[in-house]
């Protein structure tokens, strides 16, 4: 659809804004409503029949947050979730703007905007609904299908080594930094073995709480313990026939390492709470960052179990000793993100993939990941500029820092993004592009 068959509604609490913006864009939409009251939004929309909305993230009642801004638009994609929302937000928000994309928003412009921009911003975002796709259907779209990229010889090595043993049934241990991709290498094993029709199902051990490690791997029987309402299968029983992956093993309560081995010896579990053992045939990969070396030289893990589980062991490199992969890594994140925002980016330049060999990746592929995410949201080239990735602290550190180094600089990017975040959690460790339960682990290992 052409900007002058388009009919638009702007809503934003100051009456200057509005009339400049209806002054503007009357001359070039065929209809141009303005509206104060953000509450009136609900019956505008329902009634209306508006092609996009241009709306304010920031109202006074709540000036700094966008929280509001973003109530709004989840209101608006709930009514008519084939709505083209464009975001106005204060210039330097660019926080904002990143999270109202993902949440569904088409696109957003920078207050104070400049014409041209406006405009050309408008009408982008028109050409996106004529691909039938609903912004909210775009933004939700699920990622392809993952494949796993190794094109240097460090990961080449692990994946010769992983698809030999796939077949087998000898227990795994990956081991890997945060984001080395253990799940991603765990999946693969499941998938190249003769167990992969059948289940692969993940725990996460570093997000369980120490009070539900028994019932969630092995079940529990009604009346077991206060909220056993009923009984329940654990998620052993759960991947019957297939693998079960046990990511950050080196959490698991020293009390359940002993009933965890009896499960391995014997094939067997039982539910909580019950008498009567289960038969179980199942895979078992385990995954942590942790040295559990030193931990069982610590006694915080048991040797016993650690000769167990790891008949193989696998090393994943941090992204850092990878610089073969960085470049398709790039390439694939970058088509993977321009598909779901829809976003005009064709590739990476020579000098961003550059940089991005220089840098140290403390968050792995997961990072690399959100870099390539954010890049592709925010630029507004056709190929990805070093400028457009924005690296924590490119080039400061050599590689080669010692282990001391990369802990200080760990420490201090962790305090800058809870500092960014006013401490919320959840929105820090996306930024450093950890899990929560590993960005916990962090907290209390730097004593903060
Ligand atoms: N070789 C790879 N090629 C492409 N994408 C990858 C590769 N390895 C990992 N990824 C992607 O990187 C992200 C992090 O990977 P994954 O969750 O497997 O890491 P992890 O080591 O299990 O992380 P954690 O330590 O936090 O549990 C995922 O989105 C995954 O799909």
């Amino acid at each position: 659809m052409n900007l002058d068959q388009a009919k638009l509604l702007i809503v934003d609490d100051d009456v200057d804004v509005l009339s400049a913006a209806k002054l503007l864009l009357k001359r070039h939409l065929r209809l141009v409503d303005i509206e104060k009251n953000p509450e009136k939004i609900p019956f505008l929309i329902t009634n209306g029949a508006y092609d996009l909305v241009l709306l304010d993230m920031n109202f006074t009642r709540d000036v700094s947050s966008g929280r509001e801004g973003f109530q709004w638009l989840d209101r608006i994609l709930d009514i008519s979730p084939s709505m083209i929302v464009v975001l106005v937000t204060a210039y330097g928000d660019v926080e904002m703007a990143v999270r109202a994309i993902k949440s569904g928003a088409t696109d957003f412009v920078l207050k104070p905007w400049e014409n041209d921009k406006l405009l050309d911003t408008l009408q982008k975002a028109l050409s996106t609904k004529t691909d039938g796709k609903t912004a909210k259907e775009t933004s939700a779209a699920k990622a392809p299908a993952s494949s796993l990229i190794a094109a240097g010889p460090a990961m080449q090595q692990v994946l010769n080594t992983a698809e030999r043993v796939a077949p087998t049934d000898a227990n795994i241990l990956i081991l890997g930094e945060n984001g080395t991709g253990k799940t991603q290498l765990a999946r693969h094993i499941h998938q190249h073995s003769l167990r992969a029709q059948l289940p692969f199902v993940v725990v996460d051990l570093g997000a369980l709480s120490e009070n539900l490690f028994e019932s969630e791997l092995f079940g529990h029987v009604k009346g077991a313990f206060t909220d056993a309402r009923e009984d329940r299968a654990g998620r052993f029983e759960e991947a019957k026939g297939g693998t079960i992956f046990l990511d950050e093993i080196g959490n698991l309560p020293i009390s359940l390492q002993a009933k965890l081995l009896t499960v391995i010896q014997e094939r067997r579990v039982t539910r909580v709470g019950s008498n009567k053992s289960i038969a179980i045939d199942v895979r078992l990969i385990c995954a942590t960052n942790r040295h559990l070396d030193g931990m069982v030289a610590e006694r915080s893990f048991r040797q016993d179990l650690l000769y167990r589980i790891n008949t193989i062991e696998l090393d994943l490199p941090p992204l850092r000793e990878r610089p073969e992969d960085i470049a398709p890594l790039a390439e694939y994140y970058l088509k993977q993100f321009r598909k779901k925002y829809n976003r005009p980016v064709a590739s990476v330049s020579t000098a961003l993939i550059k940089k991005m060999q220089q840098y140290n990746w403390p968050g792995n592929i997961r990072e690399l990941q959100h870099a390539i995410e954010r890049a592709v949201i925010l630029t507004q080239e056709k190929v990805l500029q070093p400028e457009d990735l924005f690296l924590k602290n490119v080039g400061s550190e050599p590689v080669s820092a010692t282990a001391f180094d990369l802990e200080d600089m760990e420490k201090n990017m962790i305090v800058k993004a809870l500092k960014r975040y006013n401490g919320n959690i959840t929105d820090a460790a996306r930024e450093l592009g950890l899990s929560r339960a590993a960005l916990y682990r962090r907290l209390e290992k730097y004593g903060l």
